[in-house]
């Protein structure tokens, strides 16, 4: 069966609705990226996902035994609180020094372990947090818009790491990203989300075009695609899964 499975996912705040009648599902190993506007309800499609939030109908299944590991979006750190990354490694379940390392060595951030917290910069703090999901083995990731704050050959570096985590350790992977024009061709699906599903397919890959060279040269293997969805739309793909085509530029 699936890791998680979805049906008739609705999920209300007060008067308004915010997920509405979502089907969901995604396999071992899968890469699905999920994009929309803001308030589109991306956050809380994964938190209910994770049962953190409570749906007004429908039900959301985990394969029995799943396990979880969530990267999230930034991290507070209480600057009064100095810790170390080897700490911070260590919650919530203390890790071994073999398990910790090979953690960071894994996100390709091992120099890092002794360094305090707060004085990382953006994109070592989220490879940091991406070693500590990987300590548990995680079934699948969760990762929701990871690499805001981080510049774009900094973002696409940490897509094709997530890419590599996928492929070393077999994970599923379930991402939401507010950059409509950056996921990953990698993924097996994009889901588009405006309250109900929009529209989902496979991002085309556009390894050729001379926009994705010169921002990523040619030895990514096809990592990124550019991908640009319009939601000036009124929404006449609700019925069509496989509109993916978009504009690439
Ligand atoms: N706990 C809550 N109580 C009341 N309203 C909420 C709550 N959580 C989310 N909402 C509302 O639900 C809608 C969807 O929010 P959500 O954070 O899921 O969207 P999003 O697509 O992740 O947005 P963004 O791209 O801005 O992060 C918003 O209108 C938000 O204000």
């Amino acid at each position: 069966m699936s890791l998680i499975s979805a049906r008739g996912l609705t999920v209300r705040h007060g008067a308004q609705t915010v997920l509405q009648n979502v089907d969901f599902d995604i396999d071992s190993g899968e890469i699905v990226t999920i994009v929309g506007p803001n308030g589109s309800g991306k956050s809380t499609l994964l938190r209910a996902l994770i049962n953190a939030a409570k749906p007004s109908a429908g039900s959301v299944k985990h394969k029995h035994g799943l396990r979880i590991g969530y990267v999230p979006q930034k991290l507070h750190v209480d600057a009064t609180l100095p810790m170390t990354v080897r700490r911070f490694l260590d919650l919530p379940r203390r890790v071994s020094d073999v398990e910790a390392e090979a953690a960071l060595e894994r996100t390709g951030v091992p120099e890092l372990i002794k360094r305090q917290l707060d004085g990382l910069s953006g994109g070592q703090l989220q490879r940091v947090l991406l070693a500590r999901a990987l300590l548990g083995a995680p079934d699948i990731l969760l990762l929701d818009e990871a690499t805001q704050g981080l510049d774009q050959p900094g973002e696409a570096a940490f897509y094709r790491l997530i890419e590599d985590v996928r492929n070393q350790m077999g994970c599923a992977i379930l991402m939401v990203s507010h950059e409509l024009h950056v996921v990953m061709s990698a993924s097996d699906r994009v889901i588009c989300l405006n309250g109900h599903v929009c529209c989902e397919g496979t991002p085309e890959v556009v390894s050729a075009a001379p926009a994705y060279r010169q921002l990523f040269g040619t030895g990514t293997g096809g990592a990124l695609a550019l991908y640009r969805h319009d939601h000036d739309h009124s929404h006449d793909c609700a019925h069509d899964h496989d509109h993916h085509e978009g504009h690439h530029h």
